[in-house]
Order: C-alpha cells, then sequence, then structure tokens
C-alpha cells in the first residue's frame, strides 16, 4: 500500500514511557508575581528623574528547577509557591521599597533580596532548586539573579 496521510498517522507511535526515558534533561517551571510599590534611588546625580519618589508596577519571576520529577509528574505544585505570594502581599506590594529593603532598591538589589527569602523560605518546603528570580520595572527592562551554587 503507498504510504499516505492515513497510513502514516495509523502507524504505531512509540510509548510515552520510552521517550520519557530516553532523553535527560532538566525542568524549569516558573511563576510570576505582580506588585505595585513606590521608590527612589538615592545617589544619582541631581535632576536625575529617578533619584525622586516614584512608582512601578513591579513583576516577580521565580524560577525552580529540577532533574528528576516528583509526585504526579511535576517539578513542585506551583501552588507550593503560595507562601512567595503572601510574603510580596505582606511586605512589598503599595509599600515604599525604601523603606522594606536593606539597600538601595534597584532591580537588582530587589532580585537578590527576594531570592534571599525564597532561598530562606521557600527552597526547604519545595522539590526543586532556585534557578533565578528575575524582576521587571516594565515591559521592557527586567534583571535576572541568579543564586550562585553552593558547593557540597
Ligand atoms: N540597571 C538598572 N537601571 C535602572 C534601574 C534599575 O533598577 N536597574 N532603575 C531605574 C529606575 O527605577 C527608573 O524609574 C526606571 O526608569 P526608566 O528606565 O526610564 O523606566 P521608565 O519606566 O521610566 O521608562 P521610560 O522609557 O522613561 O518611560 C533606572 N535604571
Ligand atoms: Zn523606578
Amino acid at each position: 500500500m503507498p504510504e499516505n496521510a492515513l497510513t502514516k498517522a495509523r502507524a504505531p507511535i512509540e510509548p510515552v514511557s520510552t521517550l520519557a526515558t530516553a532523553i535527560a534533561g532538566r525542568y524549569t517551571i516558573s511563576k510570576t508575581f505582580t506588585f505595585a510599590a513606590a521608590h527612589h534611588l538615592p545617589g544619582l546625580p541631581d535632576g536625575h528623574k529617578c533619584g525622586r519618589n516614584h512608582g512601578h508596577t513591579w513583576r516577580v519571576r521565580v524560577a525552580i528547577n529540577a532533574e528528576e520529577l516528583t509526585g504526579p509528574g511535576w517539578v513542585t505544585d506551583f501552588g507550593d509557591l503560595a507562601p512567595l505570594a503572601r510574603f510580596i502581599e505582606q511586605h512589598l506590594d503599595h509599600q515604599d521599597l525604601n523603606a522594606v529593603l536593606p539597600v538601595s532598591p534597584t532591580s537588582e538589589n530587589l532580585a537578590a533580596f527576594v531570592a534571599a527569602w525564597c532561598q530562606q523560605h521557600l527552597e526547604p518546603t519545595v522539590h526543586g532548586r532556585l534557578e533565578s528570580v528575575t524582576v521587571s520595572e516594565g515591559d521592557d527592562l527586567s534583571v535576572e539573579f541568579r543564586p550562585r551554587a553552593v558547593r557540597g
């Protein structure tokens, strides 16, 4: 019989179990949180607009990775990231970031601040490792912070 679309579609397909074990790799899941907050950046030259109080709608994307899946076949339940949503709502949303952060509230410092919180409070409760925290002040600007892997 000549091969056509119908005979191709009826050809036996490789079982999913074979496919899944044939390729090794790393899975990364991520969740993005949004909040509004004010800030200003101290130490800039006179007249720099970022030295004045202003606000942004910030986006914080947290990525967790793992090479082995767990449970039903996931890195960790997206729902396991809920404590970060609570932290953001209680401590960052509609706040003055200059009063919250112990350092100048640039996106770089905010990303490292959130990553430190995640390492302390989130990583011990989820399957997988914190890969990165990405902070955006707007649609076209972002900073990604990747914690250095601890040896041992
Ligand atoms: N590397 C960084 N550069 C800047 C940061 C930062 O955190 N890291 N932050 C700022 C200020 O927050 C500033 O408010 C952002 O201003 P700007 O880049 O101009 O963004 P706008 O949304 O105001 O964009 P417009 O294009 O001017 O509308 C500055 N730089
Ligand atoms: Zn700003």
